[in-house]
C-alpha cells in the first residue's frame, strides 16, 4: 500500500440535501472501487496503489457532474511513500474510536 488519499468534493449548490445526495453518489463510486475506505465527516480517505488512487480522484469529478452537478470543488490530500508501504488508515484511527 504505498499511498493513500483524502478527497473532500465540495458542490457548488445551494440545498444541503443535494450536497448530501452528489456526495452519497461519489461515496458509492469510491465503494464500487473495492479499495479500503473510510468516510469521515469532511472528507474519504482511501488506500491503494498510487496509480490507482489517481485515477480515482479524477473519477471522483465525473461522477459528480454525472449526478447533475454542474460545478465543484475538491481538495485532496496525498500520503506517498517510494519505498515500502504508508500507514494504514486503519492504524491511524482504529485506537481513537470511542
Ligand atoms: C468525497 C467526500 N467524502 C465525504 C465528504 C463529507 N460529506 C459531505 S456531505 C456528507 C454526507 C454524505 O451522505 C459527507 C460525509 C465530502 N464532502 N466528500
Amino acid at each position: 500500500m504505498n499511498a493513500s488519499v483524502a478527497i473532500q468534493v465540495l458542490p457548488s449548490v445551494q440545498d444541503e440535501e443535494e450536497v448530501i445526495r452528489i456526495v452519497d453518489e461519489v461515496i458509492d463510486y469510491i465503494k464500487s472501487t473495492g479499495l479500503n475506505y473510510y468516510v469521515g465527516p469532511c472528507e474519504t480517505s482511501i488506500e491503494g496503489d498510487y496509480d490507482t488512487l489517481m485515477e480515482i480522484v479524477k473519477n471522483c469529478q465525473l461522477v459528480a457532474a454525472k449526478a447533475g452537478c454542474k460545478a465543484m470543488n475538491t481538495y485532496v490530500k496525498i500520503s506517498y511513500k517510494a519505498e515500502g508501504d504508508v500507514l494504514t488508515i486503519d492504524k491511524k484511527v482504529t485506537k481513537h474510536h470511542q
